[in-house]
């Protein structure tokens, strides 16, 4: 029923209709930009849909396996094909849904070579992960693990920092591969180099804050303001707990570039 307030789009549309679906489909002026954040409450992850509604590619950067069937059907919803599953890293605290949609959609996975995992592309810095008439810019970002990579949008100022950089805070360093002086370098020499207004999309956010810009993050992120010196005292003093799923999440997601895993192992 329409609202008080609102027109009743639903009963005067169809697809049919001479204004298509094409027409919600732009961001941040770009038309044919489709753009989603989706949310996994478990694992606190970002998972983002990025596509071109003219040609109809699209990605997915960290899905997680069990919001795949939400992110498939989003896809399809959109009348959108998958290209690629990419992964900013190796990640400890979920498994990765891309095995899950290589066997749905038939799209390729992507992942640093520097992660250890199995993929179908392996991205280093300064590639181009290419959907429709978008690309995305591959930073090698490490610290947190050796294989993070962040990635650029550069035609429409968005970035995706993985576990690098997260909103007013970074990635622990405090296991696989994690090195601080690393991260520290990986922030300041890559992230904050792009220009100040760049939106920042982060794999994880614990307080319900979505996204924020270089600009913010060089001025209030309590870690990264510091001193080389400063930030590797505290994060090798962090004290926090290993992530509830570690155990079952690196093998897999060692493999999951690779081969969707047999129910029970779920
Ligand atoms: N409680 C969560 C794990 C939380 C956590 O350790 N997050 C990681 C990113 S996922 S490996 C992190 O780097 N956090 C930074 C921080 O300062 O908290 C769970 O059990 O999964």
């Amino acid at each position: 029923m329409a609202s008080k307030f609102l027109p009743d789009l639903t009963s005067k549309l169809s697809l049919n209709d001479s204004v298509s679906i094409r027409s919600f489909c732009s961001y941040l002026g770009k038309e044919n930009f489709v753009f989603r954040q989706l949310f996994d409450s478990v694992s606190s992850t970002y998972t983002y849909l990025l596509g071109d509604a003219g040609t109809k590619e699209c990605i997915l950067i960290d899905p997680v396996l069990e919001q795949v069937q939400r992110d498939f059907q989003l896809v399809q919803d959109l009348n959108l094909k998958l290209k690629y599953a990419v992964n900013t890293h190796m990640h400890a605290d979920h498994i990765t849904g891309t095995g899950k949609l290589k066997n749905l959609s038939g799209c390729k996975s992507v992942i640093s070579k520097c992660s250890g995992a199995q993929a179908d592309v392996f991205v280093t810095d300064g590639d181009e992960i290419e959907f429709g008439n978008y690309k995305l810019n591959v930073l090698s970002t490490p610290g947190h693990t050796n294989g993070c990579c962040s990635f650029y949008l550069k035609d429409l100022g968005i970035a995706f920092t993985g576990d690098a950089l997260l909103i007013r805070g970074c990635g622990r360093t405090d296991f696989q591969e994690g090195d601080p002086e690393t991260l520290y370098q990986s922030v300041h020499c890559k992230i904050f180099r792009l220009p100040a207004e760049t939106l920042l999309y982060p794999a994880h956010d614990y307080k319900g804050c979505t996204v924020t810009t270089v600009d913010e993050e060089m001025r209030l992120n309590p870690r990264l303001t510091k001193s080389q010196d400063e930030f590797v005292d505290l994060m090798k003093n962090l004290n926090l707990s290993y992530p509830k799923q570690i155990d079952k999440a690196l093998p897999a997601n060692k493999v999951c570039g690779l081969y969707n895993l047999p129910e029970e192992s779920k």
